[in-house]
């Protein structure tokens, strides 16, 4: 059988004058080479995009991490300029597709952006600025041009015994993670479960509820060292176990 095939929502880039539909190499190339499944990059529109007719030709879903924040007005909130930058492609494009691969029951992992999104998506919200809040970390992207630098392996994260993340991480307990947000989690959606926080209280892992299939989100970035980090490993792993399940089911 041919490797599986995820779907990863786009950002919009403009580089150069010139408007991409893009995603990052260390998304899809953790999902080539430690998930084993191929990436089909979604275009970021904002009308256009049927997620149905994208989800039957994918077997799972792989929301990405992205500097830009969800538009607040889809939490109930009044955007403000400095809660930007902001994608409304990729907000089009993410949310159904996030809400129809559950309904459906097709594998999905969300990162960073991701999970807010999936919080989003399930009728959750966001807070801005945590670092601002007593007693929250600053859990903002280090200031460094270097990538690895930037991604480095620097946070505690506490996984709850016996969570749905704690099986495919393949441990609960404390774990060391990288951290590059400014945003979280603020109230979960109604089929969101909370299965890893800091120790400050940010939501770091989430599933959710009743699930159909993998479906859970990090707002770490496991991605990045996914060859070489043991719980990373072990979350790219599982999700590519469950997306070949989905795929050999639907073939049946
Ligand atoms: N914009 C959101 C989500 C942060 C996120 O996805 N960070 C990863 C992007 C970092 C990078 O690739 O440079 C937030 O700030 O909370």
């Amino acid at each position: 059988m041919s490797r599986p095939v995820v779907a990863v929502p786009a950002d919009l880039k403009i580089v150069d004058g010139v408007v991409w539909h893009a995603a990052q190499n260390q998304y899809v190339k953790a999902a080539l080479k430690v998930a084993d499944v191929m990436s089909f990059i979604v275009p970021a529109f904002e009308d256009g995009n049927e997620a149905d007719a994208i989800l039957d030709h994918v077997d799972g879903l792989l929301v990405s991490g992205s500097v830009s924040n969800v538009h607040p007005s889809l939490y109930g909130v009044e955007a403000r300029e400095e809660d930007g930058p902001f994608d409304p492609g990729r907000d089009a494009t993410s949310l159904p597709l996030i809400r129809r691969a559950i309904e459906r029951g097709i594998p999905m992992l969300a990162i960073c952006r991701g999970i807010q999104e999936l919080n989003v998506a399930l009728g959750g919200t966001l807070q801005t600025e945590i670092q601002e809040n007593e007693g929250i970390w600053d859990h903002r992207k280090p200031d460094t041009s270097d990538r690895d630098e930037a991604f480095a392996i620097r946070q505690s994260v506490i996984v709850r015994e016996g969570s749905c993340i704690a099986n495919y991480l393949g441990l609960a307990g404390e774990i060391q993670v990288n951290s590059l947000h400014r945003q979280a989690i603020a109230e979960t959606a109604p089929r969101i479960q909370v299965e890893a926080t800091a120790p400050d209280g940010t939501v770091e892992a989430v599933s959710v509820i009743d699930a159909k299939a993998f479906a859970c989100g990090v707002q770490w970035h496991p991605e990045y060292w996914a060859e070489t980090d043991g719980p990373s490993r072990h979350l790219f792993t599982a999700f590519g176990d469950a997306v070949r399940a989905y795929a050999a089911a639907k073939a049946r």
